[in-house]
């Protein structure tokens, strides 16, 4: 059958668009890339992987989700709510501020998520050099790892415009202690690509067979010239063994229900992580392929159509009110999780429009820190600013309550 888009998706017009903490995590602000990679192990070889999507060719002993990084650690995708954080500069200088960086990361992973994402939307990936990329995941693991959250995945943004640059991104986000690579489809020559998606189906296949790190699909159209990969053409990916999940961001639920019941059960599945600390989500299998909502706002609706959480960037400004709401739905406290998803999905509202300048603006107001996103992205005025602080007054309110 010819792949098709899953039309309409109703939330294909998401565009994205927070100085400091106390500090409990010490090192000079500006570390130079060297210093902070340095601790991680060179590159693993690379196990054997199939391109033909067969899963029964795959080693025994081999899958993505269950290989273990030079450290020994195993990081499995479980079932709850990932965060793509937002990426922190110094005010003056637009450089990398990695004493934020690393104090968010924290500060999510103790208020319960899953697993955090650098280089998402939300984290200005469009905006860094590869060497700041690398910097701001080393950064990431680093803090996790530090505070006691050293079995917490860090997924890295790999997305680019070329297979090439897509796969050095991946071995980069390797390098510097990711786990798993998220990628969006390149779009900006779209109009000269193959027929029924054949062009991207080959993009995925060959990032997936290079990529030292297993991918998770990136479907947004409102990011990729309104390229919306169908359920058609995500299923067939996932049959890939170096593929492991899906971010959706269109919206669309019926795609995502589609995905859902097509992926489950369809690989072999990693062990539940051993809980590291007390903020740690239940030990639960992880899911053989993740099905992820792209945005907060529709947490139940995903919950509810077979998706295993949420991948969203309103969980940087209220992690908890995110995680509680996934938490009922998954205990099947449906008319609870639906209150709670309204006030979540109007705060939502308020970061769909305002983007990273919104988000890191309303971040500023309420936490004392998220700062500007880099230049040219404007500086709200003191007008809008307030404007963003109150957009999220109903659910920061919340978040405090829980
Ligand atoms: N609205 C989305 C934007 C990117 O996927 C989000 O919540 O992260």
């Amino acid at each position: 059958m010819a792949p098709h888009n899953d039309a309409p998706s109703p939330s294909g017009s998401y565009t994205s668009g927070f100085n400091r903490l106390p500090s409990t995590y010490h090192h000079h602000s500006v570390l130079t890339e060297g210093l902070m990679v340095d601790h991680l192990s060179p590159l693993e070889p690379h196990s054997p992987l199939s391109s033909s999507f067969s899963t029964t060719s795959e080693s025994s002993d081999f899958h993505p989700t269950t290989r273990r990084r030079p450290d020994g650690i195993q990081r499995p995708l479980i079932a709850g709510v990932y965060v793509p954080t937002l990426c922190f500069f110094e005010e003056g200088t637009e450089d990398l501020d990695v004493e934020t960086i690393a104090r968010h990361a924290v500060r999510l992973a103790r208020a319960g998520v899953a697993g955090i994402a650098t280089q998402g939307s939300n984290g200005e990936a469009v905006h860094l050099s590869h060497s700041e990329r690398r910097l701001v995941t080393s950064t990431t693991r680093r803090a996790l790892d530090a505070a006691g959250f050293a079995h917490m995945p860090v997924i890295v943004g790999c997305g680019a415009q070329s297979t090439r640059e897509t796969v050095q991104l991946c071995r980069d986000a390797w390098e510097s202690g990711g786990d798993y690579a998220l990628v969006l489809p390149p779009s900006y020559y779209a109009s000269l690509f193959a027929p029924q998606m054949e062009t991207v189906v080959k993009y995925f296949t060959e990032v997936a067979d290079a990529s030292p790190i297993p991918i998770i699909i990136y479907n947004f159209p409102g990011a990729a010239g309104g390229l919306d990969l169908s359920s058609d053409v995500i299923i067939k990916l996932s049959q890939h063994p170096n593929i492991v999940g899906v971010k959706l961001t269109c919206g669309n639920t019926g795609k995502l229900n589609r995905i859902a019941s097509a992926t489950r059960g369809s690989k072999p599945t990693a062990a539940a992580p051993p809980s590291s600390n007390a903020a740690a989500p239940a030990a639960q299998a992880a899911p053989s392929f993740l099905v992820l909502a792209g945005s907060a706002d529709f947490t139940v609706q995903s919950m509810v159509a077979g998706g295993h959480g949420i991948l969203a960037g309103l969980a940087n400004i209220a992690p908890r009110a995110c995680v509680k709401t996934v938490e009922l739905c998954q205990a099947g406290r449906l008319a609870e999780a639906q209150a709670l998803q309204e006030v979540v999905a109007r705060g939502d509202w308020t970061a769909i429009q305002g983007g990273v300048v919104g988000s890191k603006s309303g971040m500023q107001g309420w936490m004392g820190y998220g700062g500007y996103a880099r230049s040219p992205l404007p500086r709200p005025t003191p007008e809008q600013a307030k404007q963003w602080k109150e957009g999220f007054r109903e659910l920061v309110l919340l978040e405090k309550t829980l």
